[in-house]
């Protein structure tokens, strides 16, 4: 059931993450294959209680955020400043057309957030008016003076780590931010502390472990390993496919349209390599085959373009929490020649999987003229696909 409130948030994104090393600013840099600011405004963009995310860049970045974020639905992103907090301004001031009631500020340095975070939060900014969540500190924690020596020991009972995202109702953070700015404020390291400094109270509500900011390359690496140990269910599945040829003048091979004295008698496009890739993906995910997702006897696939099909096998892959880690493709034909093809269609293949380069083979044998392949009477192939799955991954339940 929808909350009747209206909820939006704010991603920002417009820092150089200079702790993070060398590489670019953080945010655009991959972590378990994706990059993480998608990770992170993916989780707020498909949340269904959540009506319009606004992200804030810096505007050199405005290339690498459009392909970063690309197939995700946000508002035009604005420009940060030279601070958190000036970004987070910068978003408030652009979302207040939106008139959201209840807003989230969440940092594109946090790419783990999940959706039962991003539901307390927005249940908590509704009956408290401003709250941030927070996990428990486990170790002690000193005070310290310029020196080095040791002040105070805070009592670890009442401290707590503060994460995003924080919540407030809109009006609030937004008068908040805009008094800060004119009293010459710009000190604050987030939200909740600015809110406390008007004298508001702000409640917490349970974070995440999960959810820390990549902040130092060490976070990287560090996170990089907890991704690929959790994805330890390494499975191989095999995809095979002919078709005939009839009249025509072009082939589709691999995604790439071949120039040909004949096409292919389909369905579909006839593309033999997708429909095998299609296939060596759903044996590995054990979850069908092409036939039982596109039937053959379905008007709307007459004719269909197959990197659709293909793009399908991998959001099943991606849905399950899963990566592909090689797709490999052999064509068997006479003709065309694919050698001077091969790395067009690698690219090809890559570009509708999102796969690098690198992790797609395109490979091709003659039958030495035997059989329908020798005869000129269509073209097969054989494909494989390893992927890699979250080790508790029990399937879709059917
Ligand atoms: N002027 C700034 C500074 C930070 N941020 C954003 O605020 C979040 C948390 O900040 P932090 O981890 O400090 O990121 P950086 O400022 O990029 O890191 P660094 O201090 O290492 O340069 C990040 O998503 C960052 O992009 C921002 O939008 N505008
Ligand atoms: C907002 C924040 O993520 C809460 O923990 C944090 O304060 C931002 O980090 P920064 O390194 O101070 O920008």
């Amino acid at each position: 059931m929808p909350r009747p409130e209206r909820t939006a948030a704010i991603l920002v994104a417009a820092g150089r993450g200079l702790r993070a090393g060398a590489g670019g600013p953080k945010q655009y840099r991959e972590i378990g294959g994706q990059t993480v600011i998608f990770r992170a405004m993916q989780a707020f963009c498909r949340h269904p209680d959540i009506f319009a995310v606004q992200p804030v860049v810096n505007p050199d970045d405005a290339a690498i955020f459009n392909e970063a974020v690309a197939g995700l639905r946000h508002q035009p992103p604005t420009n940060g400043g030279a601070t958190r907090q000036a970004s987070v301004h910068a978003g408030l001031e652009a979302l207040a057309a939106e008139k959201p009631d209840i807003v989230l500020i969440h940092d594109a340095a946090r790419p783990f957030v999940t959706p039962g975070v991003i539901s307390r939060a927005i249940d908590a900014a509704g009956r408290t008016g401003a709250a941030v969540p927070t996990i428990p500190v486990t170790d002690t924690i000193k005070q310290v003076s310029d020196a080095g020596n040791v002040e105070a020991t805070p009592e670890r009972a009442k401290l707590r780590i503060a994460q995003t995202p924080q919540a407030f109702r809109f009006d609030v953070i937004l008068d908040a931010h805009r008094r800060a700015a004119r009293e010459g404020r710009s000190d604050f390291t987030d939200d909740a502390a600015l809110a406390e400094w008007t004298g508001l109270t702000v409640a917490t509500f349970e974070g995440d472990p999960a959810n820390m900011k990549l902040t130092t390359s060490e976070d990287f690496i560090r996170e990089e390993a907890r991704l690929a140990a959790q994805l330890g269910d390494i499975r191989t599945g095999t995809g095979y496919d002919v078709h005939a040829f009839g009249d025509g003048d072009h082939l589709m091979l691999c995604g790439v349209r071949v120039p040909h004295t004949r096409g292919f008698l389909a369905h579909s496009d006839g593309d033999v390599g997708l429909h095998a890739l299609v296939d060596a993906i759903l044996g590995a995910l054990a979850d069908g085959d092409i036939g039982s997702h596109f039937p053959p006897t379905d008007p709307q696939w007459k004719g269909a373009a197959s990197d659709k099909f293909l793009k399908y096998a991998v959001d099943r892959v991606t849905a399950r929490g899963g990566r592909i880690a090689n797709l490999e493709v052999t064509m068997i034909c006479e003709r065309p020649k694919i050698g001077p093809l091969r790395d067009v269609m690698r690219a090809r293949i890559a570009e509708i999987t999102g796969l690098d380069i690198s992790r797609v083979a395109v490979k091709a044998t003659t039958s030495e003229r035997l059989g329908f392949t020798g005869r000129e009477e269509g073209i097969a192939a054989t494909a494989s696909a390893t992927i890699r799955l979250p080790w508790n991954d029990k399937g879709w339940g059917e």
